[in-house]
């Protein structure tokens, strides 16, 4: 694969004619994707579409067949494990759908854990972690080992983890799926805001529709329109391994289309 050409100076992430496939069938054919510096991105797609693959490959987790992948200046898709693996832990944070957590450590600790990996001492690790499992509101399960949670409280542990580092880009692949309807906005609220406020650029997955704007025109009126919290920047979609909208990296006007997720 060549990397000749650096990425524009003002997107943090950049990919240009992604392939991968899973044994054969295709998962994501000719994907192109320019992420700007802290923008909340939403890829959104329905079941199979390509969201977890896209994710990976973006974070480094994944070879994509054919590709590349740019951060800031750094070619991804040919940096070698070791130099792949740091960047990973230093520079990214990684939420998923189902909270994976070390068993034999107690909530803190597993919040705690970028910090601690990049040589950061336990006393200022604790407090940060402890910072972030308030926010998320699991301060009170601090000391309690994964096994006496619950899914949900695991999941807001496993969130606090993914942000402690104040990662440069956090990939937060259906971070809400386990929780219940009541408990995810509130939840994406608190992560969207901390990751705002501390510039921290997320790529966020959702199937359809969670995270799509309303089509416009079809508004409902204000009086009978349920509260609206800001979730995204921009929304792309996937379908079928292919982007379909925004994701062009050609010059000209970007597709700036806000998202809002109704309560
Ligand atoms: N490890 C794997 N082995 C084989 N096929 C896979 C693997 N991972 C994903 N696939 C297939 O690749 C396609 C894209 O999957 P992917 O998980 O990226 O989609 P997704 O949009 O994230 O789906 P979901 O919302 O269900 O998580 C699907 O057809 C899926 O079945």
């Amino acid at each position: 694969m060549s990397a000749k050409v650096a990425p524009p100076d003002n997107d943090v992430l950049w990919a240009r004619g992604l392939d991968c496939a899973h044994q054969g069938s295709p998962a994501l054919t000719g994907v192109s994707i320019a992420v700007r510096d802290s923008e909340v991105l939403v890829v959104a797609g329905a079941r199979g579409s390509g969201k977890t693959t896209l994710l990976r490959c973006l974070s480094g987790r994944l070879r994509p067949d054919a590709g590349e992948v740019w951060f800031n200046s750094v070619p991804l898709h040919v940096l070698a494990p070791r130099a792949r693996d740091r960047l990973r832990r230093d520079r990214f944070g990684w939420v998923g759908s189902t909270p994976e957590l070390v068993p034999e450590l107690a909530a803190w600790e597993n919040a705690a854990l970028p910090l601690l990996l990049s040589g950061v001492s336990g006393r200022t690790a604790r407090r940060t972690a402890l910072e972030w499992l308030e926010r998320l509101d699991v301060g009170d399960c601090a000391s309690r080992r994964p096994a006496a949670l619950l899914q949900s409280e695991r999941q807001r542990v496993a969130i606090a983890r993914s942000l402690v580092h104040r990662p440069t880009v956090l990939f937060a692949d259906e971070p809400t799926a386990p929780l219940h309807r009541h408990e995810r906005t509130a939840v994406l609220r608190t992560l969207t805001t901390a990751a705002r406020s501390h510039g921290i650029t997320v790529i966020l997955t959702a199937q359809e529709p969670l995270g799509l704007p309303r089509p416009a025109g079809t508004a409902a009126p204000a009086d009978r329109r349920p509260p609206e919290i800001p979730v995204a920047d921009r929304v792309l979609t996937l379908v079928d391994g292919r982007l379909t909208a925004g994701g062009s990296l050609s010059a000209g006007p970007r597709d700036t289309t806000p998202c809002s997720l109704s309560a």
